[in-house]
């Protein structure tokens, strides 16, 4: 079953009306995880932010979004912030800009819990320290009092996880949720991603111009070039088969790296 359908997506700059995503359709199935893949500037993230409305005042977008087949692209912004976090969850590039660093954890996590669930501190607390502890994070009762300048990245991210994983939203759109991080960590990241997966059962959208990684995770594939979906399909298609020239050029200079680093440890390493 199809779970969430972008149709016909074009996002523009209306300062300058250059169009940065190009008419894109695509479709994210129940329990399946689906990458978009493509170079710096392609328009991953634009995708997503379209999606979750998160983009700038001067940014303008078309076309329609639906989540198990009712148009969210027009619902009003009261009706999508309850959505949002609770149906559809976003995790973030960057922990920091995820947290308001104003805030301590805790209090950002209360009231998330008490906006979707009207959860009070105690089982909002209860319920946190429970996850925080299943993803292996330690002092977690300790972790609720800092604030997140005070924390990692791989720290916030992995919070992160642990609130979509009391919030078990229907769909986790995942904007390179490893990128700001050093590579253990990010392993470690990406092993949290792989087993929330299975836990919460969710659809995932899981952007990263990282192959190795997306071989990991995803199901299905998009492949982005210059605001345009240049190639779609399974996991196994777009390795194996790749039709598209530029599908054919991402996939070979993750190959030629892989080598290079192989050499270079010795062999000790796969991607
Ligand atoms: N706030 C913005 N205002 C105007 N243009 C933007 C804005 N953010 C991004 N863009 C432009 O939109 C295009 C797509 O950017 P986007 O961030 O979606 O790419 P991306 O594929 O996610 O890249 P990356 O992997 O570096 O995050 C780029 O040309 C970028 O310059």
């Amino acid at each position: 079953m199809v779970l969430l359908e972008v149709k016909n997506l074009k996002v523009w700059d209306t300062r300058n009306n250059e169009v940065i995503i190009k008419n894109n359709s695509f479709s994210v199935k129940e329990n399946r995880c689906l990458a978009i893949v493509g170079e710096s500037g392609s328009g991953k993230s634009m995708t997503c932010k379209s999606i979750m409305r998160l983009n700038k005042p001067w940014i303008e977008a078309s076309g329609n979004v639906l989540f198990k087949g009712k148009d969210i692209f027009n619902l009003p912004n009261t009706k999508m912030r309850k959505l949002c976090g609770k149906n559809i969850a976003m995790i973030m590039q960057n922990g920091m800009s995820a947290f308001d660093p104003s805030s301590t954890i805790g209090v950002h996590l209360r009231e998330t819990l008490w906006e979707h669930y009207g959860w009070d501190k105690k089982h909002a607390d209860e319920a946190m320290v429970q996850s925080m502890e299943s993803i292996m994070l330690k002092n977690p009762k300790e972790i609720l009092k800092k604030y997140p300048h005070q924390l990692s990245g791989g720290m916030l991210q992995r919070i992160m996880i642990a609130l979509t994983l009391v919030l078990e939203p229907d769909v986790i759109i995942a904007d390179e949720p490893t990128t700001a991080l050093d590579t253990i960590t990010q392993f470690e990241v990406i092993h949290q991603f792989v087993s929330l997966r299975k836990r919460t059962k969710s659809s995932m959208i899981f952007i990263s111009h990282d192959l190795g990684v997306v071989k990991k995770i995803a199901d299905d594939v998009i492949v982005m070039q210059d605001g345009c979906i240049v190639e779609s399909g399974t996991l196994s298609e777009i390795f194996k088969n790749p039709k598209n020239n530029y599908t054919r050029y991402l996939i070979s200079t993750r190959e030629e790296l892989g080598n290079k680093y192989k050499k270079m440890l010795g062999g000790g390493i796969g991607c």
